[in-house]
């Protein structure tokens, strides 16, 4: 909510005053900055509303249902003091006064962190069918003044109940306020109802629009590459395979195979109706006039018999070959030629070759979509379906992509400053304090800049000078693990760092090499608190250096060669990177674990929802 944001940075203006450091020209600035963002905010509390202007256009035909955001925002409701409205969610908590004369609701509808409170008195609705953490209702009362000594300004008086989803109490999962987030994941159906799943999942949104909203002001066309696809972009093997062959496999593994005596039997019957074809074709011209008569008619179905028996013989070869009810190549392997697509298919890793299609003639070009990654990995920093901005550009350098992903990443981070500080806030509080501070020191400062070989360097110099890391064995050539990104942006720069041109021998084959015939040009964003945000590079968009590499690392060029020819035809300088949404979730919310910011986490041994 801007006031919200409004009053935060009145707040941060005013201790900014306190230090006593300050030039005198810095505080006549900051002065002049507070007192603006004082008016921004005494304007927006005193923005008139009425239950019309805030009703939700969809909400329309069975309540007039306003949001508790619209209702809230500004001037805590002020404005609608005296105003009859209907606000409809799920009870956080509920308590009765008076001796049951009187429910006290605090409801949440998800707009915002705030609940509304509500009054209800027992003669509207009886307080045991409402009181339960989590009923769901639907009201109609009038907003009204809270007492002074509340913590909030208005509450709403309920005159009519519109609607009551009671919630059984003792076996609801969530009532208890302060739950952990692997309770929350077993729970998954449930535990957006919490604050903090909540808060995050306003946080995706936010960051999901800004991404759009990045990209398309920057003039780049929103492209969908496809999730079933054939190619694997990283070269890394950890796909899902998708296919139909195994249901028809578990039928046919059912039955026994058939056996070698079974198959030759089948061979001699089909011999057998071979010869008795063959006497009748003679007798048919070399017999009596009767024998020829008999034979015209005895051909038709002595010619089935031999058509039957011959396929009898080629489904019981077929099915001996089937081994685990799976169809084979001559050579034992899998013939995908029978399954849906007729060759092998996975789910996508990456939509960057696709990507590159489409840059190769819409020059700028970006996907944001779902990943898949079949790696067995248990840490908090994986996932195995996650969702991958990638913007890739045409006539764009390393260093182009580089700052593409600096300015996107500083724009969400001001979007989400802007649009979700009640949420960054609500989060800080209880679990990383020093999270908002990142974020505003992401949104405003430029990026480091540090090439691979100058990152391997300090990492020697900070174990020769007694720091520990886990794997404190620092060479050039080595995959830097995520305590040593970490480390250099964490410790050494202090904020997002581009590391570029790493070592060939650790990159994909899709990467341009460098002229010192080492290096690739590809580049990652190390972030604090996250490690590894961004992946990218510029292209090799020379053919021939292309299949070379493809044949280096044993991928077959058959396979990529739709991706080869963009180099045959019309090729061109073009770039492009990886952002992992989820990490950038992470950096913006705090959190510790992925598969907290991620509505419906799935890794190995979880699909749960
Ligand atoms: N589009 C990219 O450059 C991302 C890269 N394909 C990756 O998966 O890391």
């Amino acid at each position: 909510m801007a006031a919200t944001v409004a009053a935060f940075e009145v707040e941060e203006l005013r201790k900014k005053l306190q230090d006593a450091s300050l030039s005198e020209s810095e505080k006549k600035e900051t002065e002049e900055k507070m007192s603006a963002r004082q008016k921004e905010l005494e304007q927006l509390k005193s923005a008139k509303k009425s239950p019309g202007s805030i009703a939700n256009p969809y909400s329309k035909s069975l309540y007039m249902r306003a949001a508790i955001r619209d209702v809230l925002s500004g001037d805590e409701g002020v404005s609608l003091i005296g105003e009859t409205i209907v606000v409809g969610g799920w009870v956080k908590t509920g308590r009765t006064a008076e001796k049951g004369a009187f429910t006290f609701l605090e409801i949440n509808d998800g707009s915002c962190p705030t609940s509304l409170q509500v009054l209800v008195k027992a003669e509207i609705e009886n307080p045991d069918r409402i009181k339960q953490t989590g009923v769901c209702v639907v009201v109609e009362g009038e907003l009204k003044a809270a007492p002074a000594e509340s913590k909030q300004k208005t509450e709403l008086h309920v005159s009519k109940m519109l609607h009551v989803g009671t919630c059984e109490a003792a076996a609801y999962p969530i009532a208890k306020s302060k739950l952990s987030l692997e309770f929350l994941r077993e729970k998954i159906h449930l535990r957006v109802r919490t604050n903090t799943i909540a808060a995050i999942q306003r946080v995706r949104n936010c960051l999901a629009f800004a991404t759009h909203r990045f990209f398309q002001e920057s003039g780049f066309q929103y492209v969908h590459t496809p999730i079933i696809t054939a190619s694997d972009c990283e070269g890394a093997g950890e796909m899902f395979q998708i296919t139909t062959m195994l249901a028809a496999a578990e039928e046919a593994g059912k039955k026994p195979p058939p056996t070698e005596e079974y198959i030759a039997s089948l061979k001699a019957a089909a011999s057998a109706a071979g010869s008795k074809v063959a006497d009748i074709k003679k007798a048919s011209k070399e017999g009596s006039d009767e024998d020829k008569e008999k034979a015209k008619q005895d051909l038709k179905p002595a010619l089935d018999e031999l058509m039957a028996a011959k396929k009898a013989v080629e489904e019981a070869e077929a099915a001996a070959k089937n081994v685990g009810g799976l169809p084979r190549t001559a050579t034992g392997g899998i013939d995908y030629s029978t399954d849906f697509f007729g060759q092998p298919v996975n789910m996508t890793v990456s939509g960057q070759l696709q990507a590159e299609i489409y840059a190769c003639a819409m020059t700028s070009v970006y996907t944001f979509g779902p990943t898949f990654r079949a790696e067995n990995s248990h840490t908090s920093r994986h996932l195995a379906e996650f969702w991958m901005i990638e913007p890739e550009i045409a006539f764009a350098d390393l260093f182009d992509v580089m700052q593409c992903a600096e300015d996107y990443v500083r724009y969400c981070c001001v979007r989400v400053l802007e649009e979700c500080m009640d949420d960054l806030v609500l989060l800080s509080k209880m679990y990383d304090k020093g999270c908002i501070d990142r974020v505003r020191a992401v949104a405003s400062q430029p990026f480091g800049r540090c090439s691979y070989t100058e990152a391997i360097e300090i990492l020697k110099k900070a174990v020769a000078n007694g720091h520990k890391f886990e794997n404190n064995e620092i060479e050039w050539g080595m995959d830097m693990g995520s305590e040593h990104e970490r480390y250099i942006s964490e410790k050494v720069f202090k904020k997002p760092v581009c590391c570029y041109n790493y070592p060939k021998a650790i990159k994909a084959f899709y990467m341009r090499a460098n002229e010192d015939g080492k290096t690739v040009a590809s580049m990652d964003v190390l972030v604090p608190g996250v490690g590894e945000l961004i992946g990218g590079s510029q292209r090799e968009e020379r053919y021939e250096v292309l299949v070379s590499r493809l044949e280096e690392l044993n991928l077959d060029p058959k396979v990529y060669e739709w991706y080869t020819d963009l180099r045959k035809f019309g090729t061109c300088v073009h770039s492009g990177f990886g952002l992992g949404f989820e990490r950038l979730i992470l950096f913006c919310t705090g959190m510790e674990n992925i598969r907290d910011v991620i509505p419906f986490p799935r890794w190995p041994g979880n699909a749960r929802g």
